[in-house]
């Protein structure tokens, strides 16, 4: 599918980049999965990673979970984004086992319980992350991506941006045909390192102002 032209009405490709990926069939969402579990797998950033955070799928969204096992097998702990109570769009990243007990949170999305694992030693600083898989609902390829839109991702790893200090591999993932010819950067967006859909790999020059 060619990439969707441009257009500066951001609900407007939202909406249609979210009604693009919802269209995929079973069939075709887990041969798109497996095509980005295998690209991923390769990546040094990931092999040699200690936490990683990823996200489970909903409406549509290409699913990186077929990585758990492997992560798991290489002894490398697994983190799911949580919204933070009390503070306005942000994520913490809570590390996720097999028998972590689950919620749903006000969207809907299963995460790991605060009540039960809440406690400090069960989540990271997100400057501690080594690998942050975040979902797209666009992206272009310059590495600009639109997000769902409440600013969750970028409000959470904003010190990314500006730090000399320890900050994790920022990765996107996409189903290929949420690329888009070419994304407005806004001032707030986070710069990813990596975008990786099931057909290719990205790796955007970092921004040069
Ligand atoms: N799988 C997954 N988990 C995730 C995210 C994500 O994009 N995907 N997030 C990434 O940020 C965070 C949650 N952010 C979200 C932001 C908006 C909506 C959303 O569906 N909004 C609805 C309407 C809002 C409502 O129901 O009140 C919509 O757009 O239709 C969902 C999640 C954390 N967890
Ligand atoms: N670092 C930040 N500090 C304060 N507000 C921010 C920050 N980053 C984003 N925002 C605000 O969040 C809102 C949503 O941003 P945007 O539309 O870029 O979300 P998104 O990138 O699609 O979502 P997400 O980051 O959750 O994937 C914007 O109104 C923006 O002003």
């Amino acid at each position: 599918m060619a990439p969707l032209a441009a257009c500066d009405d951001r609900p407007a490709l939202r909406r249609e980049l979210r009604r693009r990926r919802r269209t995929l069939d079973a069939r075709a969402q887990r041969l798109a999965s497996m095509a980005l579990v295998h690209q991923l797998m390769q990546l040094s950033s990931l092999r040699y990673a200690r936490h990683v955070a990823l996200y489970l799928p909903e409406k549509g969204e290409i699913d990186p979970t077929p990585l758990v096992d492997w992560l798991h097998r290489r002894g490398i702990r697994v983190y799911l984004p949580v919204l933070r109570p009390l503070v306005e769009n942000r994520l913490w990243f809570v590390h996720w086992r097999p028998d972590t007990h689950m919620v749903l949170n006000r969207f809907g999305i299963t995460e790991p319980d605060l009540r039960q694992s809440g406690h400090r030693i069960r989540r990271l600083p997100p400057w501690a992350m080594d690998v942050v898989l975040m979902p797209l609902v666009g992206f272009d390829a310059q590495g600009h991506r639109l997000g769902m839109g409440g600013g969750f991702y970028d409000r959470t790893l904003a010190f990314a941006s500006n730090t000399c200090g320890p900050r994790p591999t920022l990765i996107g993932v996409a189903h290929d045909c949420q690329q888009v010819e070419a994304l407005p950067h806004q001032p707030w967006d986070v710069n990813l390192d990596m975008i990786v859909s099931d057909r290719q790999v990205l790796r955007p020059r970092p921004a040069t102002s």
